[in-house]
Protein backbone atom coordinates (compact mmCIF):
# COMPACT_ATOMS: atom_id res chain seq x y z
CA UNK A 1 0.00 0.00 0.00
CA UNK A 2 2.75 2.51 0.68
CA UNK A 3 4.94 1.56 -2.39
CA UNK A 4 1.63 2.77 -4.42
CA UNK A 5 0.51 5.54 -2.24
CA UNK A 6 3.52 7.59 -1.49
CA UNK A 7 4.71 8.17 -4.86
CA UNK A 8 0.75 9.47 -5.71
CA UNK A 9 1.32 11.60 -2.63
CA UNK A 10 3.86 13.20 -3.84
CA UNK A 11 2.95 13.53 -7.26
CA UNK A 12 0.14 15.44 -5.99
CA UNK A 13 2.63 18.09 -4.07
CA UNK A 14 4.80 18.23 -7.11
CA UNK A 15 2.17 19.22 -9.25
CA UNK A 16 1.00 22.10 -7.24
CA UNK A 17 5.21 23.17 -7.01
CA UNK A 18 5.70 23.08 -10.88
CA UNK A 19 2.27 24.94 -10.96
CA UNK A 20 3.73 27.49 -9.42
CA UNK A 21 6.83 27.35 -10.45
CA UNK A 22 5.67 28.38 -14.49
CA UNK A 23 7.88 25.98 -16.17
CA UNK A 24 6.81 22.23 -17.85
CA UNK A 25 7.12 19.89 -15.93
CA UNK A 26 9.73 18.03 -18.58
CA UNK A 27 11.91 21.14 -17.73
CA UNK A 28 12.84 19.48 -14.54
CA UNK A 29 16.42 17.73 -15.15
CA UNK A 30 17.07 16.39 -11.76
CA UNK A 31 15.04 14.54 -8.87
CA UNK A 32 15.85 13.84 -5.18
CA UNK A 33 13.12 12.21 -3.65
CA UNK A 34 13.29 11.32 0.16
CA UNK A 35 11.03 8.85 2.26
CA UNK A 36 11.03 6.40 5.15
CA UNK A 37 8.13 4.85 3.87
CA UNK A 38 9.35 2.50 0.65
CA UNK A 39 11.49 -0.22 0.49
CA UNK A 40 11.57 -1.91 -3.82
CA UNK A 41 12.86 -1.11 -6.58
CA UNK A 42 12.17 0.65 -8.99
CA UNK A 43 11.48 2.86 -6.49
CA UNK A 44 8.95 5.72 -5.44
CA UNK A 45 11.59 7.96 -7.49
CA UNK A 46 10.48 6.31 -10.67
CA UNK A 47 6.49 6.13 -9.98
CA UNK A 48 6.56 10.07 -9.33
CA UNK A 49 8.65 11.32 -12.87
CA UNK A 50 6.13 8.50 -14.51
CA UNK A 51 3.09 10.12 -13.12
CA UNK A 52 4.63 13.77 -13.61
CA UNK A 53 5.59 12.87 -16.82
CA UNK A 54 9.13 14.24 -16.65
CA UNK A 55 11.92 13.37 -19.84
CA UNK A 56 13.15 9.85 -19.95
CA UNK A 57 17.21 11.53 -18.88
CA UNK A 58 16.07 12.97 -15.55
CA UNK A 59 18.81 12.08 -13.23
CA UNK A 60 17.18 10.45 -10.43
CA UNK A 61 18.22 10.05 -6.60
CA UNK A 62 16.09 8.48 -3.99
CA UNK A 63 17.39 9.05 -0.30
CA UNK A 64 15.75 6.53 1.79
CA UNK A 65 15.47 6.13 5.15
CA UNK A 66 16.71 9.55 5.87
CA UNK A 67 14.57 10.14 8.65
CA UNK A 68 13.08 13.42 9.40
CA UNK A 69 16.93 14.84 8.23
CA UNK A 70 15.55 13.96 4.67
CA UNK A 71 13.98 16.77 3.61
CA UNK A 72 16.97 18.86 4.79
CA UNK A 73 19.19 16.76 2.98
CA UNK A 74 18.02 16.63 -0.05
CA UNK A 75 17.46 20.30 -0.63
CA UNK A 76 21.40 20.29 0.15
CA UNK A 77 21.79 18.02 -2.49
CA UNK A 78 19.68 20.05 -5.04
CA UNK A 79 21.50 23.03 -4.40
CA UNK A 80 24.90 21.27 -4.85
CA UNK A 81 23.04 19.71 -8.11
CA UNK A 82 21.72 23.49 -9.53
CA UNK A 83 24.71 25.51 -8.90
CA UNK A 84 27.21 22.41 -10.37
CA UNK A 85 25.04 22.13 -13.47
CA UNK A 86 23.99 24.83 -15.37
CA UNK A 87 20.58 25.38 -16.30
CA UNK A 88 19.60 22.18 -14.04
CA UNK A 89 15.93 22.28 -12.50
CA UNK A 90 15.77 19.68 -9.75
CA UNK A 91 12.61 18.62 -8.25
CA UNK A 92 12.93 17.83 -4.52
CA UNK A 93 10.02 15.49 -3.24
CA UNK A 94 9.39 13.93 -0.12
CA UNK A 95 6.26 11.77 0.62
CA UNK A 96 5.98 10.00 4.27
CA UNK A 97 2.87 7.76 5.18
CA UNK A 98 3.24 6.31 8.78
CA UNK A 99 1.48 3.05 8.00
CA UNK A 100 4.59 1.47 7.14
CA UNK A 101 5.38 2.28 10.77
CA UNK A 102 1.81 1.34 12.03
CA UNK A 103 2.39 -1.47 15.52
CA UNK A 104 1.06 -2.41 18.47
CA UNK A 105 2.31 -1.11 21.54
CA UNK A 106 5.71 -3.08 22.79
CA UNK A 107 6.03 -3.98 26.39
CA UNK A 108 8.87 -1.11 27.95
CA UNK A 109 8.76 0.66 24.55
CA UNK A 110 6.81 4.21 25.20
CA UNK A 111 8.63 5.61 22.19
CA UNK A 112 6.26 3.10 20.10
CA UNK A 113 3.38 5.04 20.58
CA UNK A 114 5.23 8.44 21.30
CA UNK A 115 5.85 8.06 17.17
CA UNK A 116 2.17 6.93 16.56
CA UNK A 117 1.16 9.79 18.67
CA UNK A 118 3.51 12.94 16.95
CA UNK A 119 4.42 11.35 13.49
CA UNK A 120 1.70 12.28 10.61
CA UNK A 121 1.44 11.59 6.91
CA UNK A 122 2.54 13.94 4.44
CA UNK A 123 4.03 15.19 1.04
CA UNK A 124 5.89 18.38 0.11
CA UNK A 125 8.10 19.55 -3.15
CA UNK A 126 10.16 22.29 -3.92
CA UNK A 127 11.69 23.25 -7.01
CA UNK A 128 15.65 24.09 -7.10
CA UNK A 129 17.51 25.72 -9.63
CA UNK A 130 20.54 28.93 -9.64
CA UNK A 131 20.37 32.04 -12.26
CA UNK A 132 16.58 32.24 -11.95
CA UNK A 133 15.17 32.91 -15.48
CA UNK A 134 13.50 36.27 -14.85
CA UNK A 135 10.39 36.42 -17.04
CA UNK A 136 9.31 33.21 -15.51
CA UNK A 137 10.86 32.18 -12.47
CA UNK A 138 10.07 33.70 -9.11
CA UNK A 139 12.59 32.68 -6.49
CA UNK A 140 11.04 31.98 -2.91
CA UNK A 141 14.33 31.90 -0.71
CA UNK A 142 18.09 31.22 -1.90
CA UNK A 143 19.80 28.97 0.20
CA UNK A 144 23.12 30.74 0.87
CA UNK A 145 25.26 27.90 3.10
CA UNK A 146 24.23 24.15 4.15
CA UNK A 147 26.23 21.75 5.93
CA UNK A 148 25.39 18.44 7.56
CA UNK A 149 27.13 17.65 11.27
CA UNK A 150 26.71 14.14 13.10
CA UNK A 151 26.32 14.03 17.07
CA UNK A 152 29.31 11.92 18.10
CA UNK A 153 28.14 8.35 19.56
CA UNK A 154 24.28 9.07 18.99
CA UNK A 155 23.57 6.36 16.45
CA UNK A 156 21.30 4.63 18.51
CA UNK A 157 19.06 7.55 19.39
CA UNK A 158 16.74 7.39 16.26
CA UNK A 159 16.44 4.03 14.81
CA UNK A 160 14.46 2.79 11.47
CA UNK A 161 14.96 -0.62 10.42
CA UNK A 162 12.99 -2.17 8.19
CA UNK A 163 11.38 -5.36 8.98
CA UNK A 164 8.99 -8.10 7.60
CA UNK A 165 6.15 -6.37 9.59
CA UNK A 166 7.32 -3.34 8.57
CA UNK A 167 9.08 -0.43 10.07
CA UNK A 168 10.78 -0.67 13.36
CA UNK A 169 11.33 2.83 14.87
CA UNK A 170 12.55 3.66 17.89
CA UNK A 171 13.54 7.26 19.07
CA UNK A 172 15.14 7.91 22.96
CA UNK A 173 14.13 10.09 25.56
CA UNK A 174 17.47 11.94 25.31
CA UNK A 175 17.07 13.03 21.55
CA UNK A 176 15.90 16.95 22.69
CA UNK A 177 18.49 17.34 25.33
CA UNK A 178 20.71 15.74 22.73
CA UNK A 179 19.60 18.59 19.63
CA UNK A 180 19.81 21.51 22.85
CA UNK A 181 23.46 20.47 23.46
CA UNK A 182 24.37 20.63 19.81
CA UNK A 183 22.48 22.66 17.65
CA UNK A 184 23.78 26.36 18.36
CA UNK A 185 27.64 24.95 17.72
CA UNK A 186 25.85 24.24 14.12
CA UNK A 187 24.18 27.77 13.68
CA UNK A 188 27.23 29.73 15.15
CA UNK A 189 29.86 27.97 12.54
CA UNK A 190 26.94 28.18 9.71
CA UNK A 191 26.59 32.06 9.83
CA UNK A 192 30.66 32.30 10.45
CA UNK A 193 31.33 30.51 7.45
CA UNK A 194 29.55 32.84 4.90
CA UNK A 195 30.47 36.12 7.00
CA UNK A 196 26.74 37.15 8.52
CA UNK A 197 27.10 38.81 12.04
CA UNK A 198 23.13 38.18 13.22
CA UNK A 199 21.22 37.69 16.55
CA UNK A 200 19.63 34.89 16.51
CA UNK A 201 15.89 37.13 17.02
CA UNK A 202 16.96 38.60 14.00
CA UNK A 203 15.88 35.50 11.97
CA UNK A 204 13.65 33.51 10.24
CA UNK A 205 13.51 30.14 11.82
CA UNK A 206 12.44 26.62 9.87
CA UNK A 207 13.20 24.06 12.45
CA UNK A 208 12.15 20.66 12.11
CA UNK A 209 9.16 20.14 14.64
CA UNK A 210 10.20 17.01 15.51
CA UNK A 211 8.27 17.04 18.73
CA UNK A 212 6.75 20.21 21.14
CA UNK A 213 9.63 19.39 23.97
CA UNK A 214 12.37 19.43 20.56
CA UNK A 215 10.86 23.45 19.96
CA UNK A 216 10.40 24.23 23.65
CA UNK A 217 14.19 23.54 24.07
CA UNK A 218 15.62 25.48 20.83
CA UNK A 219 13.68 28.00 21.94
CA UNK A 220 15.29 28.03 25.32
CA UNK A 221 18.39 27.21 24.47
CA UNK A 222 18.89 30.47 22.45
CA UNK A 223 16.55 33.15 24.11
CA UNK A 224 14.22 33.16 20.89
CA UNK A 225 11.27 35.28 20.99
CA UNK A 226 7.73 33.56 20.97
CA UNK A 227 6.70 34.08 17.77
CA UNK A 228 10.36 33.14 16.22
CA UNK A 229 8.79 29.51 15.56
CA UNK A 230 5.46 30.09 15.02
CA UNK A 231 5.69 28.54 11.43
CA UNK A 232 7.45 25.14 13.02
CA UNK A 233 4.90 24.97 16.14
CA UNK A 234 1.97 25.62 13.38
CA UNK A 235 2.68 22.45 11.16
CA UNK A 236 3.37 20.88 14.15
CA UNK A 237 0.38 21.52 15.57
CA UNK A 238 -1.72 21.02 12.10
CA UNK A 239 0.23 18.55 10.44
CA UNK A 240 2.35 16.29 13.06
CA UNK A 241 5.82 15.32 12.30
CA UNK A 242 5.54 14.45 8.70
CA UNK A 243 9.35 13.35 8.70
CA UNK A 244 11.28 14.69 5.94
CA UNK A 245 8.19 16.43 4.39
CA UNK A 246 7.77 18.47 7.70
CA UNK A 247 10.46 21.49 6.67
CA UNK A 248 8.51 21.60 3.73
CA UNK A 249 5.96 22.68 5.10
CA UNK A 250 7.50 25.42 7.62
CA UNK A 251 8.63 27.28 4.46
CA UNK A 252 6.10 26.98 2.84
CA UNK A 253 3.92 28.39 6.29
CA UNK A 254 6.85 31.03 6.76
CA UNK A 255 5.98 32.08 3.25
CA UNK A 256 2.09 32.55 3.79
CA UNK A 257 3.56 34.40 7.26
CA UNK A 258 5.85 36.91 4.97
CA UNK A 259 2.98 37.68 2.59
CA UNK A 260 1.15 38.96 5.67
CA UNK A 261 3.48 40.77 6.80
CA UNK A 262 4.10 38.72 10.03
CA UNK A 263 7.59 37.84 9.16
CA UNK A 264 10.34 40.30 7.64
CA UNK A 265 14.27 39.00 8.34
CA UNK A 266 15.68 38.89 5.86
CA UNK A 267 18.37 36.15 6.63
CA UNK A 268 17.16 33.30 8.23
CA UNK A 269 17.83 29.20 9.16
CA UNK A 270 16.66 25.87 8.10
CA UNK A 271 17.42 22.83 10.14
CA UNK A 272 16.47 20.01 10.33
CA UNK A 273 17.71 15.97 12.03
CA UNK A 274 17.27 12.64 11.91
CA UNK A 275 19.31 9.40 12.42
CA UNK A 276 22.87 9.34 13.20
CA UNK A 277 21.98 11.80 15.33
CA UNK A 278 22.09 14.03 12.12
CA UNK A 279 21.67 17.99 11.62
CA UNK A 280 21.28 19.65 8.59
CA UNK A 281 21.84 23.22 8.79
CA UNK A 282 20.88 25.78 6.02
CA UNK A 283 21.73 29.53 6.25
CA UNK A 284 18.44 30.96 4.08
CA UNK A 285 18.16 34.40 2.61
CA UNK A 286 14.24 35.69 1.59
CA UNK A 287 15.45 36.99 -2.07
CA UNK A 288 12.95 39.89 -3.52
CA UNK A 289 10.47 38.06 -4.89
CA UNK A 290 9.24 36.28 -1.95
CA UNK A 291 9.02 40.01 -0.11
CA UNK A 292 7.21 41.48 -2.67
CA UNK A 293 4.25 38.29 -2.88
C1 LIG B 1 6.05 13.59 23.09
C2 LIG B 1 5.99 14.88 23.89
C3 LIG B 1 5.22 15.91 23.06
C4 LIG B 1 5.22 14.61 25.19
O1 LIG B 1 5.27 15.79 25.96
P1 LIG B 1 4.58 15.86 27.41
O2 LIG B 1 5.00 17.15 28.03
O3 LIG B 1 3.13 15.59 27.25
O4 LIG B 1 5.17 14.63 28.22
P2 LIG B 1 6.67 14.31 28.68
O5 LIG B 1 7.69 14.94 27.82
O6 LIG B 1 6.75 14.60 30.14
O7 LIG B 1 6.69 12.74 28.45
C5 LIG B 1 5.74 11.90 29.05
C6 LIG B 1 6.41 10.60 29.45
O8 LIG B 1 6.91 10.00 28.25
C7 LIG B 1 8.30 9.72 28.41
N1 LIG B 1 8.92 9.87 27.10
C8 LIG B 1 9.00 10.98 26.34
N2 LIG B 1 9.69 10.72 25.23
C9 LIG B 1 10.06 9.42 25.28
C10 LIG B 1 10.79 8.56 24.44
N3 LIG B 1 11.29 9.00 23.27
N4 LIG B 1 10.98 7.29 24.80
C11 LIG B 1 10.46 6.83 25.99
N5 LIG B 1 9.78 7.61 26.83
C12 LIG B 1 9.57 8.88 26.48
C13 LIG B 1 8.78 10.77 29.39
O9 LIG B 1 9.96 10.37 30.01
C14 LIG B 1 7.61 10.82 30.35
O10 LIG B 1 7.69 9.69 31.19
P3 LIG B 1 7.29 9.75 32.73
O11 LIG B 1 5.82 10.06 32.74
O12 LIG B 1 7.60 8.37 33.23
O13 LIG B 1 8.11 10.84 33.35
C15 LIG B 1 7.41 15.40 24.23
O14 LIG B 1 8.04 14.52 25.15
C16 LIG B 1 8.29 15.55 23.02
O15 LIG B 1 8.11 16.44 22.17
N6 LIG B 1 9.34 14.72 22.97
C17 LIG B 1 10.31 14.74 21.87
C18 LIG B 1 9.85 13.85 20.79
C19 LIG B 1 10.99 13.51 19.85
O16 LIG B 1 12.05 13.05 20.27
N7 LIG B 1 10.79 13.73 18.56
C20 LIG B 1 11.79 13.44 17.57
C21 LIG B 1 11.25 12.37 16.71
S1 LIG B 1 12.51 11.81 15.64
C22 LIG B 1 12.55 12.91 14.41
O17 LIG B 1 11.82 13.85 14.33
C23 LIG B 1 13.60 12.59 13.38
C24 LIG B 1 13.44 11.28 12.67
O18 LIG B 1 12.48 10.55 12.92
O19 LIG B 1 14.26 10.99 11.81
Amino acid sequence: MASAAVPELAASAAAKAVVEWGRPAADVTHLVFSTYSGGKAPSADLLLASLLGLRPTVSRTILSLNGCSGGGRALQLAKELAENNRGARVLVACSELTLIAFYGPEEGRLDTILGQGIFGDGAGAVIVGADPVNSVERPLFEMAFATQTTIPETEDEITMRLMKGGLDFHVSVRVPKLLKSNVERCLIDAFESIGVSATWNDLFWAIHPGGRAILDHVEELLGLDAEKLAASRRVLREYGNMSGATVIFVLDELRRRRARGQEVAEWGVMVAFGPGITIETMVLHATGSLKEK
